[in-house]
């Protein structure tokens, strides 16, 4: 479990977090939603040690990043794995030589340990056969599959995603969501998604952290969320036209 405590950060004497608490649970999809500008990313940055707030506490399972040196941070970083937005692949480097990347620079694997683990999570999410193909070859969704294998090759315990399905059509959204929902249930990893994806928000949202000009204004789970009566949350998910249908319509079915 990632737990921050009273998080508070400025830039400029501007307060953009204010004393932000929430718990990030291991074995589960932790949401981060939030309007643009809200502070979502300030908190993760925070979270993973790249931006240090004045005030408050981030506990990795009771270890606190803050209290870290830069070499302490390090380590914790190899049990850290990242899905950065847009991918973030090597284009000169094939599917296989991507995935076996961090097995490279952070293990002291011989070649062939690393080409099987690099393999095993190739096959993981289900690209089989692609691992001789460059990024430029595949698709979106298979890249950002790719992506997925590498950041769960060194079996981290903590996986931050930031926006994992932003340029992708719906259905291979869905398709990614649900990898990244199976991968965290079978590995027990503590995942965090910062997203903007109200069918995410929906569908695969176990603990959903919601932040508003900085403040964490409410905390629960995709069915908790029909029945919010934070208004700038229900604004916020329930926006449109066609979501507002869907939330009448469980509302009115649960009572039966
Ligand atoms: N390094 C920085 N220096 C000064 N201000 C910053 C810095 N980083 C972020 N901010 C400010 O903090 C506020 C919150 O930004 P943040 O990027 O966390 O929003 P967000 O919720 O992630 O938005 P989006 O969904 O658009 O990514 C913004 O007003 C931004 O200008």
């Amino acid at each position: 479990m990632i737990e921050v405590r009273n998080l508070t950060k400025s830039f400029d004497g501007k307060t953009i977090l204010h004393d932000v608490s929430a718990k990030f649970e291991t074995g589960k999809t932790n949401l981060i939603i939030g309007q643009s500008g809200s502070g979502k990313t300030v908190l993760v940055k925070s979270i993973i040690g790249l931006i240090r707030p004045e005030v408050g506490e981030i506990l990795y399972d009771g270890r606190d990043i803050m209290k870290m040196d830069s070499s302490q941070i390090k380590e914790l970083r190899k049990e850290i794995g990242m899905l950065f937005q847009g991918s973030a692949l090597f284009d000169s480097e094939t599917v296989l030589g991507n995935v076996a990347f961090p097995l490279t620079m952070f293990t002291n694997m011989s070649a062939a340990e690393i080409h099987d683990r690099a393999q095993f999570c190739i096959e993981r999410v289900n690209l089989k056969g692609a691992d001789s193909k460059y990024p430029s070859e595949i698709s979106g969704g298979m890249q950002k599959r790719v992506a997925i294998a590498r950041a769960i090759a060194l079996n981290p315990k903590y996986l931050f995603c930031d926006e994992p399905n932003s340029g992708l059509d719906p259905r291979t959204s869905i398709v990614i969501d649900e990898l990244l929902s199976d991968i965290t249930h079978e590995y027990n990893i503590t995942t965090i998604i910062n997203t903007h994806d109200m069918n995410s928000v929906l569908g695969i949202g176990e603990n959903i952290t919601f932040i508003n000009k900085g403040y964490r204004e409410w905390v629960g789970d995709m069915h908790q969320i029909y029945h919010t009566s934070n208004e700038a949350l229900n604004e916020f998910v329930f926006a449109n036209d066609l979501f507002q249908k869907v939330k009448q319509y469980v509302i009115t079915h649960e009572h039966h």
